[in-house]
């Protein structure tokens, strides 16, 4: 058959789903693997016989992108600024009125759940937040520094590793020194008296918008103010209960913040407190207290550092989950927009991503797509097992075999590799997710063996303690499209199914 009927076909198949008006590059690349159709389609373009060529070599036409979705990072919060210690001298008397401003409150560091940001990839994962401006004479406060804001992927869950030094109250949900902290130590403000910055404007919402070329209007999000305002009194604003450790390393790690929601925030660096300036004696009737004292108080803190780790585990309603090459990408090719890359070889994909299926009624569901399991994938086999817990939050899975058993490969076989797989990840719920199974490749399997092949999988599955949701779908995801149509229909039922579970359980 054509590779241009194959595509006819194929979009015949899926008219109930909104298919891409506009988008010949992901259509080409689910084609291109047999296909010499794209270079007909390719027009007379400039750059068309580059683009071939790159098309031929197996590489991609877009820009390289870089997936990283687990992240160490260094967030410290900023400074204080210092109190001003200055006294001003009153007529020819030796009278004298303490006058000096107080330091502003360093800004802190704050992790914003951005539903257009994908990847934890970042330039620079060392993030200081500013310090607050020093406090001077005549009364004037200095300003607060500016809180930092780190746009990261939805689904990012937030974790504070604690120092050897460090406790972690689950009472006051803070980290606590295990040692105090000197507090006596000299400091020296020799320059307070001479200082006479004007720094007592603020404008942090113009900052917000400005430096950081966040906009609100852009990215969805509203109440600008709430994260502008003085984190530095409710750090542990929006942290989880939650309390983990990590085998890896002996370090206590604590989770602070799953930040599924756009929109959702945390305070991970909190900024440090400005120091208080003199004048706040001037109605003092006794006189000026202690120099001591006078410079302990106007001592700034120091912004909080915290060492983290962000995890991202994508949010989806349904996991794909198969061997390499059985034909996930092309499923999600086939019934979203997503344009994956597909290939006759295994792990071609190497980054899990997220294809947006939609229906014409408007309905929508995310499928994620992963690269292949094998067997012994838990036991660090392959790639797809570390990237299992991107699937972790879907509502259902989809077990995707080859039915045709192309290269020496056994349906019935895959599909208990995979089940065991996955009850050998995490405390095995996995396995008891609700599920549908998926022979594809149906083009190449005789018709004769479709029946007793479609039988022997919904036992396999029975055995393996899958809970299959119907039947056995038999697709062709990548050839004729056969099946797609039912199969579409059977996803938006199991989220569904999957969504007045969970509200009858509320
Ligand atoms: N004959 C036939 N080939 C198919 C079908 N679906 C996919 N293929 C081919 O199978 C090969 C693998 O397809 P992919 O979609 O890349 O498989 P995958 O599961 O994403 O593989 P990995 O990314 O390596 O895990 C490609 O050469 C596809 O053209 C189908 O329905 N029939
Ligand atoms: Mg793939």
């Amino acid at each position: 058959m054509s590779t241009l009927s194959h595509r006819l076909i194929t979009a015949a198949a899926c008219q109930h789903l909104i298919r891409p008006l506009k988008s010949p590059q992901p259509q080409r690349r689910c084609l291109s693997s047999s296909s010499s159709l794209f270079l007909d389609l390719s027009g007379p373009s400039s750059h068309g016989r580059n683009k071939d060529k790159k098309k031929r070599a197996g590489t991609s036409a877009k820009p390289s992108y870089r997936f990283v979705d687990k992240l160490r990072m260094r967030t410290r919060g900023g400074e204080g600024g210092k109190g001003s210690l200055s006294l001003l001298r009153i007529g020819r008397k030796r009278k004298v009125r303490p006058d000096g401003g107080h330091g502003g409150d360093g800004g802190s560091v704050i992790l914003f759940a951005d539903p257009k940001t994908q990847s934890l990839r970042m330039s620079n994962p060392h993030v200081t937040a500013a310090s607050g401006s020093n406090g001077s004479s005549q009364e004037k406060h200095g300003r607060k520094g500016k809180n930092t804001i780190v746009r990261v992927p939805c689904g990012v869950v937030v974790k504070r590793v604690l120092a050897y030094s460090e406790t972690w109250n689950p009472e006051t949900r803070q980290v606590q020194k295990l040692f105090g902290e000197d507090t006596e130590a000299d400091y020296d403000f020799s320059s307070e008296f001479s200082s006479d910055d004007d720094d007592s404007d603020d404008d942090d919402d113009e900052y917000l918008q400005t430096t950081h070329g966040l906009d609100p209007e852009m990215i969805g999000f509203s109440d600008w103010d709430a994260l502008n305002r003085d984190f530095s009194d409710d750090f542990d604003h929006n942290h989880d209960e939650d309390q983990e450790t990590d085998l890896d390393d002996d370090r206590e790690r604590v989770t602070l913040a799953d930040l599924d929601q756009p929109g959702s925030y945390v305070v991970v660096a909190r900024g440090g407190k400005g120091g208080t300036g003199s004048s706040i004696f001037a109605s003092l009737h006794g006189g000026l207290p202690d120099g001591k004292i006078l410079t302990k108080n106007a001592r700034p803190e120091e912004g909080e550092v915290a060492l983290l780790e962000l995890e991202l585990k994508l949010i989806a309603d349904i996991g794909l989950v198969g061997f390499p090459n059985a034909g996930k990408s092309s499923l999600l090719c086939a019934m979203s927009r997503a344009g994956p890359r597909v290939a006759p070889y295994p792990f071609t994909t190497l980054n899990p991503f997220v294809g947006v299926v939609e229906y014409r009624d408007g309905f929508r569901l995310k499928a994620a797509d992963i690269p292949g399991l094998i067997d012994g994938a838990s036991q660090g086999k392959g790639k797809g097992h570390e990237f299992l817990r991107h699937l972790e939050r879907t509502k259902a899975l989809l077990y995707i075999v080859d039915a045709a058993g192309t290269d020496g490969r056994d349906p019935i076989e895959d599909l208990k590799i995979l089940a065991n797989e996955l009850a050998q990840y995490g405390d095995g719920d996995m396995l008891t997710r609700r599920a549908l199974v998926v022979a594809n490749k149906l083009d190449l399997l005789k018709e004769e063996k479709e029946a007793q092949v479609m039988a022997d999988l919904a036992t396999a599955a029975d055995e393996m303690g899958i809970q299959v949701f119907g039947n056995v779908h038999s697709i062709s995801a990548g050839v004729t499209g056969q099946g797609l149509s039912p199969l579409s229909e059977a996803m938006r039922q199991i989220v569904l199914q999957y969504e007045q579970d969970t509200e009858a359980n509320e």
